[in-house]
């Protein structure tokens, strides 16, 4: 216990307090051996403090576990949490018919959540979920609408420097319905550098991801072995290869390897909208671009959305996810 408080002084580590009942576990025994304590908490730092003033702990009972659930909630506003069956996103509905509605309903009168992933650690990448309030939707739309015209007119450049006719890859991918993200990553300042990393290696997993960021540095790509900075450039997107465009070039594009630093001293935040196939398409190496003698398929074909739940479900980790579909030579 001396141990554990000598750890939270020293990531000077305060109790946030909590509301809702008073004891957050039972032992699930009766009469005289049954025991309740209040054993959960939540601790933040002053940078988080600062960052996030009005946050409040909720505890939740759940019916699962003989500990309660413990909800952050960054803006002091308590977020809703049903018992019973948890909420988990399915990557098939979106290719229902009324997808594309829903969304657009919901869009319009919820809240909107800009997703912040920020990583203090070697190789976990923690993902805090934001309301954020100056969140402008509108101005989320049109960026969203405009970098997937961009995205889609760098498409049809590669198609044809692939020998492959401008509106290939639209078609062979299914472009119409291509999967787009919009993530904002937040990186605030890092009292100890040297010792965290923003994110770790990894490659992106669609066909091109489109990048600006507010001037902090901190974005390296690999090249030839070396970790190279990607200084900002007023006005311009950085535009990474992602490893569906590897996949479907047999290799002849090859993803980017990247990571990011923090810093001591700024906060810096990037928007990137990873544009990829729909989700149902399978992926695999053009046939244009396959010989079997000269040039064999380097890649099995794969959803892409088993590809993209592959890619989640495991810490991001250079290129290993490729590795999943590369087929070594023999
Ligand atoms: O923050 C950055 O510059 C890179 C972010 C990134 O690589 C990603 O979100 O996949
Ligand atoms: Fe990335």
């Amino acid at each position: 216990m001396r141990d554990f408080q000598l750890a939270l002084e020293y990531c000077d580590l305060s109790d946030l307090g909590y509301r809702g009942p008073k004891f957050t576990w039972i032992n699930c025994r009766e009469d005289q051996a049954f025991i309740k304590e209040c054993l959960d908490r939540g601790f933040a730092n002053p940078s988080w403090r600062e960052f996030f003033p009005e946050t409040e702990i909720y505890v939740e009972a759940v019916t699962t576990s003989d500990h309660a659930v413990l909800i952050a909630s960054l803006y002091g506003q308590r977020v809703g949490f049903s018992k019973g069956k948890r909420f988990r996103f399915e990557a098939s509905w979106a290719v229902g018919k009324d997808y594309q509605e829903v969304c657009e309903h919901a869009w319009n009168r919820t809240l909107v959540q800009a997703l912040c992933t920020v990583s203090y650690s070697r190789s976990r990448r923690i993902i805090y979920c934001i309301n954020y309030k100056n969140y402008n939707r509108e101005i989320s739309l049109e960026y969203c609408k405009r970098t997937r015209e961009l995205s889609k007119e760098l498409l049809k450049g590669i198609s044809m420097s692939l020998g492959l006719g401008d509106t290939y890859i639209e078609n062979a991918l299914n472009l119409e319905s291509g999967l787009q993200i919009l993530i904002a990553n937040l990186y605030p300042p890092c009292p100890e550098p040297e010792l965290a990393m923003g994110l770790p290696p990894h490659s992106d997993h669609g066909l091109l991801t489109l990048l600006i960021q507010n001037g902090i540095s901190g974005l390296q790509v690999q090249h030839q072995s070396k970790w190279v900075n990607v200084n900002y450039i007023p006005n311009a997107f950085i535009v990474n290869v992602g490893d569906h465009m590897e996949i479907m070039s047999n290799g002849k594009y090859k993803s980017v390897v990247h990571r990011v630093f923090v810093n001591e001293k700024a906060t810096r935040i990037s928007i990137v909208t990873p544009f990829g196939p729909s989700l149902e398409t399978v992926v695999s190496p053009a046939p244009e671009l396959v010989h079997r003698e000269t040039n064999a398929p380097a890649y099995t074909g794969m959803k892409y959305k088993d590809y993209l739940h592959l890619q989640q479900s495991s810490q991001l980790d250079g290129k290993a996810c490729l590795d999943h579909v590369r087929i070594l030579p023999a």
